[in-house]
């Protein structure tokens, strides 16, 4: 058994699980964290490191890593990888400008061999706007049939009305439960 097993043991043990909230700047990862913590969603500013926040779900502890997605602070993700079993990637669906190198972003981040396990929440933020893709149409533009066997879930939210967040962060819960009970049992 490799020291990451047993470290993952531990962990679920303790019901605790390291979730990374990635994706471009300006997708809405600082507002979503916001939101899920029931605080003021209307002042937020852009992340220029990062900040660790914790929520309880469904007896899941969950440490919530919200780190800035701007261009220069992308070489710095990988920093944050160790022992990382969730990644919940944002997508600001009101921009179609930015889909190809949100694509081209996200497909890199999952050749990493560290997230090879990892549950993967997918994101299309923002549905509240006019004009916003829906979760189908961000998933055909992202290219995520490509992902092959890789299991995951897009899902449309809004986090400034709240729309979808709780049904999302339900998803990962149970996602993360069935992985660890996987991993225990092996
Ligand atoms: N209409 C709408 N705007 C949103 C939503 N979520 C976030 N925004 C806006 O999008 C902008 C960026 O939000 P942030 O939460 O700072 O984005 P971020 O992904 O944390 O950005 P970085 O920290 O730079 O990586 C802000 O102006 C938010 O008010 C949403 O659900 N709907
Ligand atoms: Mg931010």
């Amino acid at each position: 058994m490799g020291l990451l097993t047993i470290l993952r043991k531990q962990k679920w043990k303790e019901k605790e699980a390291r979730v990374l909230l990635l994706g471009l700047d300006n997708a809405g990862k600082t507002t979503i964290l916001k939101r899920l913590l029931n605080e003021n969603t209307i002042t937020v500013s852009p992340t220029f490191g990062f900040q660790i926040r914790t929520i309880n779900v469904e007896g899941l502890h969950l440490t919530i890593w919200d780190i800035g997605g701007q261009k220069t602070l992308r070489s710095f993700w990988k920093n944050y990888f160790e022992s990382t079993e969730a990644i919940v990637w944002v997508v600001d669906s009101l921009d179609e400008s930015r889909l190809l190198e949100c694509k081209h972003q996200l497909h890199e981040l999952l050749l990493e061999e560290k997230l090879l396990n990892i549950s993967l929440l997918i994101l299309a933020n923002k549905s509240d706007a006019a004009g916003s893709l829906d979760a189908k149409t961000i998933e055909q533009l992202l290219h995520l049939d490509e992902l092959k066997s890789r299991h995951y879930c897009i899902l449309s939210v809004s986090a400034i009305t709240g729309d979808g967040i709780q049904e999302a962060i339900n998803w990962l819960a149970s996602d993360l439960r069935e992985s660890k009970m996987g991993i225990l049992s092996n």
